[in-house]
This record gives C-alpha cells, structure tokens and sequence, in this order.
C-alpha cells in the first residue's frame, strides 16, 4: 500500500509512503529540459519542463514513481489493484502509456488547471514498458502551489478525474469511496469528546487523546486514508523549512508500515521502503528510507537542468548514529 500527501505550510510539499515487499532499485533521478521523452503513441518531447522524483531507469528511461517540476506540479502513482482498467488504442485521442503518464504530465503542465485540460482529451492505452516491466495498476494524485489536488483514476467506466478536498491518497476503494467513508469518522478530534454517550453519568476521561479513540491504526488503505485525513488537517505549520519538512515527515510517518506486520504472501512483509516530499516552491526534494531516518535532500536548481542527460542520486540507505559521548 501507500500514502500520497500534499501539505500546505506556506510552501507545499507533496510527496509519499512507497509500500512494498520488495524494491524496484529506485533512485532520485532529475531529467533535465532537453533530455528527450519518447512515447510509444503521441509525439516525442525534445524540450520539455525538468522533473525531480524517485524512479527507476531501465535502458535511459526513468520510469517515476512520484517526482515534480520546476514550475512546482506534483504526480504520484499509487497501487490501484483491481479497479484499474487501461483500454485499446483510440482514434482521435492522446494515446499515452501509464508508465508514460507522469513525465507526459509533469513534462509540459504548470499547474493543475493545465493537467486537467490535458486529460480530457487522455486515453490511458495498454502498452507495457517491456515484457519484463508490465503495466502496473495504479491511479494517480496531482498536487500544486496552489494548495490544490486531484485524482485520476482509469477504470472499466472510463478516465475519471476528482478534486481531492483532503490532499490525501491511498489505494482502494476507489476514491470517492473513500471520502465517503470519512463521513463515519468525523467525530474524531484532537479534544476530549464531552459526554454524549451517558450525559447523567460522570465518565472519568482516563486518558489524554480520548478525541481520537476510535481512530482507525490497520495497514490497510482505508484505515491509514482515515488516519493521514486527521493527521494532515491537523498538522501544525511551522515557522521555516526545517519546520515545516519536520512536520511533513511526521505526518506521512504516521502512516508508515513497519516490517512483521502486513505479510503479503507467506513470509513476506510489505514495509515502507522510502517516504518522500517535494517542496513545490523550491524544488527541493527530501527522502528518507526505511533504514535511514535520516532526511536526505537533493536540490532541483543545483544540477544542470539544461542539459541531456539524467542525473542520477542513489539512495543513502545507511543508519548514521549521532554518539553524543
Ligand atoms: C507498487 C508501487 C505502488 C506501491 C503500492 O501501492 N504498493 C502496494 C502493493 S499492494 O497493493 O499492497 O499489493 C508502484 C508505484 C510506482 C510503480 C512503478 C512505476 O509505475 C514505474 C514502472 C511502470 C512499469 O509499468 C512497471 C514497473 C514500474 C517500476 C512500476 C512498479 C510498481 O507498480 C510501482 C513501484
């Protein structure tokens, strides 16, 4: 499973939990402007806007997971098992991939307004990268500056396209399942909860944090979207960049999956393999890994984004213990 965020402190940051059993071999990967996009059924782009973000690159292609663009327009494709649905080519529409959908996206959108007209004319077709690498089934949240995000979800119905009110995402059901699920949990509150179950009868709040009992805890996507909801809205902002990406890490971090506690298959365990952030403002992209809680940062503007080739950071897996005497 995963969680895909977008905080809003000022600047936004918008980024994810990858769940998984096992890894892809993922690195940060900047593509700068003139590295050249072929796509297998719309035009090549020879010049296009430069994108940071975790992927995987197999024959010079980076295959995104999640990243953002310099102009500050954050993707992310997240497990969507079941429900998604690609189609046969179309005449007549923007044929694109997939696996080719975040940089076609991220490579000439500004912002979410323009992602939207772009998908309208989209039919998300099924060619897979490889015979090695299928398609995986996934559906996507698109955030920006302006504090605003969506959901795209290809299903047997057609492309669908949904504002997210809350800045979350996670995997089934589909998502306005999802919100409407919400509806049953929006008693939960940071305050003690006055008695309404037994008025004439004076309950001891025996604990702090009785607002959030009924919090839901599972691995599962319903219940960490729940969670991620309440622990998002309630998210303090804070007074710098260092505040705010302390406050963006604990807030994907509530939702983490710690490994010996979802077994996929019989002694296999999906973990949280990486959780990243984007600052969308200044293109800064943060990480940390499942051994590493260290924040990791690897900076947009500090690489040649006028070049052809990628650029490429592997990931800093290592504990590094700060001894204190
Ligand atoms: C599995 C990943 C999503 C994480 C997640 O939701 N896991 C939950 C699994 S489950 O529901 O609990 O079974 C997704 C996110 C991005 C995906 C990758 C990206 O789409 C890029 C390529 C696309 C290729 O078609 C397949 C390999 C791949 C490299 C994908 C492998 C895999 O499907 C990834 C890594």
């Amino acid at each position: 499973m995963c969680t895909s965020i977008l905080y809003n402190a000022g600047d936004h940051y918008f980024g994810r939990n990858l769940d998984l059993e096992v890894s892809f071999g993922q690195e940060v990967v900047v593509t700068p402007r003139n590295y050249q996009f072929n796509f297998r059924r719309v035009p090549s782009m020879g010049h296009h806007y430069a994108i940071i973000g975790m992927a995987l690159v197999k024959d010079n292609y980076p295959l995104y997971f999640d990243g953002a663009n310099e102009e500050g327009l954050g993707m992310a494709g997240l497990n969507f098992d079941g429900p998604a649905h690609y189609f046969p080519l179309e005449e007549g529409k923007d044929n694109v991939s997939p696996f080719e959908l975040i940089p076609y996206i991220l490579g000439q959108c500004k912002n979410v307004a323009e992602a939207r007209e772009l998908l309208k004319k989209l039919n998300l077709v099924n060619i897979n990268f490889s015979d090695q690498l299928q398609l995986s089934p996934l559906h996507w949240l698109i955030a920006d500056r302006s504090g605003k995000s969506i959901v795209v979800e290809s299903t047997v119905t057609g492309l669908h396209v949904y504002d997210n009110p809350v800045n979350v995402l996670t995997n089934n059901p589909e998502f306005p399942g999802q919100l409407t699920n919400l509806a049953n949990y929006q008693g939960i509150s940071p305050t003690t909860p006055p008695n309404q179950l037994a008025p004439d009868v004076n309950l001891a709040a025996y604990s702090r944090g009785l607002g959030s009992h009924m919090l839901p805890g599972g691995m599962d996507s319903a219940s960490r979207f729940v969670k991620e909801v309440f622990t998002l809205h309630h998210a303090p902002t804070g007074k710098n960049e260092l505040e705010n990406v302390t406050n963006y890490f604990h807030c994907l971090h509530a939702v983490e999956q710690q490994e010996g506690l979802d077994e996929v298959v019989p002694g296999k365990f999906e973990a949280t393999i990486y959780s990243d952030g984007i600052n969308l403002s200044t293109g800064t992209f943060y990480y940390t890994t499942y051994q590493n809680n260290q924040i990791n940062a690897v900076q947009l503007h500090h690489t040649d984004l006028n070049r052809q080739e990628l650029a490429l950071f592997p990931l800093q897996t290592e504990q590094v213990l700060h001894f204190q005497n």
